[in-house]
């Protein structure tokens, strides 16, 4: 899969801006998705994290040697999928975790994957999600087997990794970089379609300016002269999320601005 992006590409070097992705964490309370985005934001693993707190944090990565200006939402719902827009809206893929010592977010995880289905559904456009199953050092007390993590993921039609945000850095590492891969290949594959859209009965107006600004100077519309061309509409802009009023009362306010220095948390 990687060496679809496996070298570096035109555009993709040092001079150009960093391509631009949002991942949000989702799961049930306790599966894990605080300790999981801190362990690949610091390579380290805390153990008290503040449930109520829901925070974007943003970090410079190098995913096939292309530099990734990359946002994680560590989301915070309470036992359900809540006010879902929040980042249904706004990310370009999604980690979907639970606990593997936990029936219960177990089948949490599978309402979130029921919800991205549902959203890719009405929008009609892919929503990359991988499903992990955390906390992988607790697997003397499974109460969810490999086998049934993996089924749901085929279900779903997504990745699955079982993952520890207490053991090495570099397998989250690695699940989140492959999560960045898939958002990246859903940009990709949404800019290929975005240049035309085509509607009929109205005169070409703007033939001109997007046969240059989208390269398409080898391809001819003459045969579309009734119809007129209209940029799509931009996936999702990033926007900036509140962070939540919560945060002065943090359990982990020091370590918060001790772990973070050096991300941009907005
Ligand atoms: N043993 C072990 N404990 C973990 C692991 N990941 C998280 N924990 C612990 O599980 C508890 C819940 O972790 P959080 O990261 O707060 O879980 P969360 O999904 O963010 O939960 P909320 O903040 O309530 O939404 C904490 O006590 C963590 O220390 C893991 O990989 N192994």
């Amino acid at each position: 899969m990687s060496s679809v992006f496996g070298k570096p590409r035109a555009g993709g070097g040092p001079q150009s801006a960093p391509l631009e992705v949002n991942l949000a964490i989702l799961g049930r309370r306790g599966a894990g998705k605080s300790a999981l985005t801190v362990k690949f934001l610091t390579r380290r693993f805390i153990s008290e994290y503040d449930p109520n707190l829901e925070d974007t944090y943003s970090s410079e990565e190098t995913v096939d040697h292309q530099p990734i200006h990359l946002r994680v939402m560590d989301t915070a719902d309470l036992d359900t999928p809540r006010n879902c827009e929040r980042y249904l809206n706004w990310a370009h893929a999604f980690l979907v975790v639970y606990s593997v010592d936990s029936r219960q977010s177990f089948e949490g995880s599978s309402s979130y994957l029921e919800l991205l289905a549902l959203h890719a559904k009405e929008t009609q456009r892919g929503y990359p999600a991988l499903l992990l199953g955390n906390k992988l050092d607790m697997a003397q007390y499974r109460q969810v087997t490999q086998a049934e993590g993996a089924a749901l993921a085929g279900r779903f039609g997504c990745l699955f990794f079982e993952v520890s945000a207490c053991l090495d850095f570099e397998h989250v590492q690695r699940v989140f970089h492959e999560a960045v891969r898939e958002a990246r290949r859903e940009l990709e594959k949404n800019s290929l379609a975005r240049p035309l859209f085509i509607s009929e009965e109205r005169a070409l107006h703007h033939q001109a300016p997007l046969t240059a600004r989208h390269g398409l100077a080898s391809c001819t519309f003459s045969t579309l002269s009734t119809a007129s061309l209209k940029e799509m509409p931009t996936v999702a802009q990033a926007k900036l999320v509140t962070v939540k009023s919560s945060r002065a009362q943090s359990k982990r306010k020091a370590p918060t601005l001790t772990l973070l220095k050096g991300f941009k948390i907005f």
